[in-house]
């Protein structure tokens, strides 16, 4: 069983059309990174505030000890901040970015935290364990140091508030040490940690790429290529919609390599590739499927439309022309078309066809175009 084409794409880095001859992902491009580390907090995030919550909770218990007369206020009010958190946590989902839910469950539950312990006797001092210890899983969460910043402000700001508030000082300058310490030292296991994952990131990303493209053209991989089509195809079946495939090859390449060598014949399926994408919508895809053979998958698209796109590179492929010390490179393109229809068991029938278009192209002459015969 194949995966779905969108997990297959997403997979693959981006949308797979994309890629098509834009070569390796840019490993400078950190968007997809941030893409990645947003999705991992949203898995995250909802078991690491249920703990979080459980905490501040059962910290409830220790107010008791250190007070039973405050211990119902202090409960209150921390049960009240992590049920905020938790309600808007959820009930923003979908319309806030993670970055500023995790912001909210974080603030809540340390807020809570901080809130009640500065309400009793020597409370800050002695929950400073907690309040500090709370930052760490942050470091896993999220590495990215800006954003881990931004998440502890609000905290950090309402302890050194409320600790000057009701802290003598020498203590208080003791508890910020303490807390500065802490901060550093979780900030530092986030740029570790992040560095880490941003280079396992891109050696996934790398790995991907290279298992679903060619690394000569850009183009899609055979194998790769098969499995998007097989998908659309099972789409297209179910819901009665069109698709069609060009199959296309390089007009006498054997000469350009023999003539001008293999590094211009190299470049020319480079050129090929670039000038055939640039021809197509961004939901069609171009893989290579032999030396300089390569097909085209059009999702909904009939016939005439994939006739006339074949058409657009036939002329877009006559129009290269390579520079080279043995003089300019040009070829030409032979395109076989075919439409999805019943008769087709799957792709590779679909695929025949297209390559039976292609052989008559080449015996009537080659630079053409030739649509399979229609089939029931
Ligand atoms: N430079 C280069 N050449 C390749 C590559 N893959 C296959 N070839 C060459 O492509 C040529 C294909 O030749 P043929 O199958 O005879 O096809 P053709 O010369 O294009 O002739 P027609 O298809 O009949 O028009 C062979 O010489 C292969 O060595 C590649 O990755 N790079």
């Amino acid at each position: 069983m194949f995966p779905p084409a969108e997990a297959l794409r997403s997979a693959a880095g981006k949308d797979a059309a994309a890629h098509v001859g834009a070569g390796m992902p840019d490993a400078s491009d950190d968007s997809a990174f941030g893409l990645a580390l947003d999705a991992a907090l949203v898995r995250m995030l909802p078991a690491l505030g249920a703990v979080f919550g459980v905490c501040v909770i059962l910290f409830s218990a220790w107010d008791y000890w250190i007070s039973p007369v405050q211990a119902a206020g202090t409960a209150l009010l921390r049960i009240a901040l992590v049920l905020v958190g938790a309600i808007a946590y959820f009930s923003w989902n979908g319309r806030f970015p993670v970055a500023w839910r995790c912001a909210l469950v974080y603030g809540t539950h340390t807020g809570a935290m901080i809130t009640s312990a500065a309400m009793l006797p020597n409370g800050l001092v002695l929950a400073l364990p907690a309040i500090t210890g709370a930052m760490f899983p942050l470091a896993l969460v999220e590495p990215r140091l800006h954003r881990l910043l931004l998440l502890v402000l609000a905290p950090t700001l309402l302890f050194l508030v409320l600790g000057a508030a009701v802290l003598p000082h020498d203590v208080f300058a003791s508890c910020v040490l303490v807390y500065a310490v802490t901060l550093a030292l979780v900030a530092a296991i986030a740029v570790v940690q992040g560095r880490m994952r941003r280079a396992a990131f891109r050696a996934e990303q790398a790995l991907a790429w290279c298992a679903h493209h060619d690394s000569l053209s850009g183009a899609l991989a055979r194998g790769y290529l098969v499995e998007l089509a097989t998908h659309d195809i099972a789409l297209a079946r179910r819901y009665g919609r069109p698709l069609a495939i060009c199959m296309l090859d390089i007009d006498f390449f054997k000469r350009v390599n023999d003539r001008f060598g293999h590094p211009a014949g190299d470049a020319l399926i480079r050129a090929v590739t670039a000038a055939c994408v640039a021809q197509l919508r961004s939901s069609d895809y171009f893989g290579r499927v032999g030396g300089e053979e390569f097909v085209c998958v059009m999702p909904e698209t009939g016939e005439r439309d994939a006739l006339a796109c074949a058409e657009r590179m036939r002329v877009a492929v006559a129009a290269i022309r390579l520079d080279t010390p043995s003089g300019p490179v040009r070829c030409t393109a032979s395109i076989g078309v075919a439409a999805l229809a019943p008769a087709h068991a799957d792709f590779s029938a679909l695929l025949a066809a297209a390559d039976g278009a292609l052989y008559r192209a080449k015996s009537n002459g080659r630079d053409r175009v030739e649509a399979a015969p229609g089939l029931p």
